[in-house]
């Protein structure tokens, strides 16, 4: 098993579009407004140690796959205008259950697990339900 961290920040509310304005406010409360968290994004993987490397994955290479399939679409940008989330409620579920479809197109069984903070005190931990 490795894990690795990594911190992003972006901007996001919550406000689903099959809700009224009222039900919104009623169901997210302040976190209809813009806002923004310094996220932090822990990856694990897991895997057999090849005898001949002692690797199962060099992590220069998990380091990249997580930069272009994950930073480079999210890292300080306002989830809401991003095709890929287009019409997701930008909760941190929701972001650790996409973040998992992205990396598990390169990592296949190769990823164990997602877990991701947006604040200190809240995280989800998402492993491929
Ligand atoms: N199930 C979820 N509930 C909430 C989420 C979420 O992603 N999933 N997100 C939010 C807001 O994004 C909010 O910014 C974070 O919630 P908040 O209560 O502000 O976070 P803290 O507990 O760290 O804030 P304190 O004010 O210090 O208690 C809300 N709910
Ligand atoms: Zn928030």
């Amino acid at each position: 098993m490795y894990d690795h961290h990594t911190l992003l920040y972006f901007s996001h509310r919550l406000y689903s579009h099959e809700l009224t304005l009222e039900e919104n406010k009623q169901i997210y409360g302040k976190c209809i407004n813009q806002h923004g968290h310094n996220y932090v994004l822990e990856v694990s993987v897991k895997g057999a140690v090849d005898p001949k490397t002692g690797m199962f994955i060099n992590i220069t290479e998990l380091k990249s796959i997580i930069a272009t399939e994950v930073l480079d679409i999210l890292d300080h940008r306002t989830l809401e205008d991003l095709e890929p989330l287009k019409g997701i409620v930008t909760t941190t579920e929701n972001v650790a259950v996409w973040i998992w479809g992205a990396l598990h197109k390169k990592l296949g069984n190769l990823l164990f697990e997602v877990k991701i903070e947006e604040t200190e005190k809240n995280f989800v931990i998402y492993r491929g339900e």
